[in-house]
């Protein structure tokens, strides 16, 4: 059996699945590593933590499919984008924990960078906005803040780059266009790092990685790692990943993925779309040196909001329960939860605001408050195609939403996504879209795997929900989300 293996290196798990020669799942092992927070606001990861789980959840997938180094084809890598480690060039040691893409440290700094009108220098560049979310500021931060930064030989990488330099023992500092493109560093209209950016951030470009396409030459694992080497052919950050996984490769072909978070890609061709309305612009994936765009929407609470329920105020065990429980919530009431419970992201990125909910009664229950929670998903989906739809005119003005992550299993909740969106939703057979985007972009590179065309023909459906609300109803509810979300930010004003 000849093998490729997915990393998908994410913000909470590293996990290490092995694809058969159909492209099927095969193996999977995962390592959950800890998350620091040393103060309100900021989030860390030990780089060295997350180095450790990639290699143990190798090595452990490999006993699981009893797979022999020579056995794996090629390695692909999918990982948490935009979180940032510096290491020492020499002694290949990070000088700080990793600095995650959650992490709000350098929103002071954004605030003078749009005070002075740079903002508009790293939309016009990068696609992306002056916020904290980016790398670009981390890096700095790091330098600044970090004894003896400035005087030392350092490195920048994303996640994927930090792995990449490890497992090739130090021989290749290199990343993908689509995790440079989340640097807010990188021009994605030249194809190369922005010597403004850099300038203005104060950060030596001798420390950036070389950027490749997605399916490229990164090199070759250190015999010693996992008893012989493996190359590792392919790289893009997980929300990419996951767009390749669904095979969005067709100019106006979305996908939306729910877990923690949510994030929509919507696939733009070949010229990048500039969004009027906060969406981000970025590269969905680079193959043969052509980038394809995609516009991009970013919503901080999806699943997140049913962790609340079960963790927060303790009205589910299980997440799966909320299904059940929005089928029996009564009909009269129409409470709007708005899960703001870290700021709002696209299309209104806002920090300031926090959660509220709208039209509580006596008779308001868990039945009510779960269904409100999964109703917030579908809401907050309609506002980033709204968006969407309004900065690109080519786009379909009904566009089928390819979905996968863990709240697509909830099938009440993707009929309420449909209703409100008032558009198709499909769910593949393989949620797994993230890693098999990986794997696919090595196994093609390996020659294993078939070429775009044929893998994008092979995408098969598990259920496909229709739009069933008639559209008073679709536009009455969605405006009331909308008065919900400006009460809720004029509260914090
Ligand atoms: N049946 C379900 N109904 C609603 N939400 C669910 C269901 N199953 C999982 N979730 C939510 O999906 C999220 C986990 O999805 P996953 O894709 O594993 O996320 P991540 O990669 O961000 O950790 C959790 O926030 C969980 O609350
Ligand atoms: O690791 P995930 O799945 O939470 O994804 C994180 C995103 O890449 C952040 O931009």
């Amino acid at each position: 059996m000849t093998y490729i293996l997915a990393i998908d290196q994410g913000t909470t798990s590293t996990r290490a699945i092995l694809f058969d020669e159909k492209m099927n799942i095969a193996h999977v092992a995962q390592q959950e590593f800890t998350q620091h927070f040393p103060r309100s606001g900021w989030v860390e990861h030990d780089a060295n933590e997350i180095w450790d789980s990639v290699v143990a959840t190798v090595r452990d997938v490999m006993v699981k499919g009893d797979a022999k180094a020579a056995d794996i084809a090629g390695i692909g890598i999918t990982n948490q984008r935009e979180t940032t480690v510096i290491w020492d060039k020499v002694t290949g040691q990070p000088i700080h924990n990793a600095i995650v893409w959650q992490d709000r440290r350098t929103a002071p700094y954004c605030a003078t960078l749009r005070d002075k009108g740079f903002d508009q220098v790293i939309t016009d560049k990068t696609g992306l906005l002056a916020d904290p979310y980016f790398s670009g500021t981390k890096v700095k931060w790091l330098l600044d803040n970090v004894d003896g930064a400035r005087d030392a030989d350092l490195l920048f990488g994303t996640i994927d780059s930090w792995l990449i330099w490890n497992l090739t023992g130090g021989a290749v500092h290199a990343t993908d266009a689509t995790n440079a493109a989340r640097t807010a560093l990188y021009d994605i209209h030249k194809g190369q790092w922005s010597t403004t950016i850099c300038n203005e951030f104060d950060i030596p470009m001798s420390m950036l990685p070389r950027v490749e396409d997605c399916a490229a030459d990164f090199g070759t694992t250190l015999p010693d790692l996992f008893g012989g080497e493996i190359p590792i052919l392919g790289v893009a950050g997980d929300q990419q990943a996951a767009t390749i996984g669904q095979a969005c490769f067709k100019p106006g072909m979305m996908k939306s993925t729910y877990g923690t978070g949510c994030f929509a890609l919507l696939n733009t061709g070949n010229s990048p779309v500039k969004s009027n309305n906060r969406m981000l612009t970025t590269i969905a994936y680079q193959m043969d040196g052509k980038p394809t765009y995609a516009l991009e929407g970013a919503i901080f609470i999806a699943g997140a909001v049913v962790q609340w329920l079960r963790d927060g105020i303790k009205i589910i065990e299980h997440a799966s329960e909320t299904s059940d429980l929005a089928i029996a919530a009564d009909d009269s009431q129409e409470l709007i939860l708005v899960p703001a419970f870290t700021g709002l992201g696209a299309p209104y990125w806002n920090a300031e605001c926090r959660g509220a909910i709208f039209g509580l009664t006596r008779n308001s229950g868990p039945n009510e408050f779960a269904r409100a929670a999964l109703e917030s998903v579908g809401f907050q989906t309609r506002d980033l195609i709204e968006a969407m739809q309004s900065d690109w005119a080519a786009s379909d003005a009904s566009p089928t939403l390819r979905v996968d992550g863990g709240m697509t299993a909830n099938d009440w909740s993707m009929q309420f996504l449909s209703d409100i969106i008032g558009a198709p939703v499909d769910r593949p057979t393989i949620l797994e879209t993230t890693a098999r985007g990986a794997a696919w972009l090595a196994g093609q590179r390996a020659g294993l795997y078939p070429q775009m065309d044929e893998f994008a023909a092979n995408w098969e459906i598990d259920r496909n929900f229709a739009p069933a609300m008639d559209n008073a109803t679709r536009d009455r509810r969605y405006n009331a989300w909308k008065r919900a979300v400006q009460a809720t930010i004029s509260a914090a004003e």
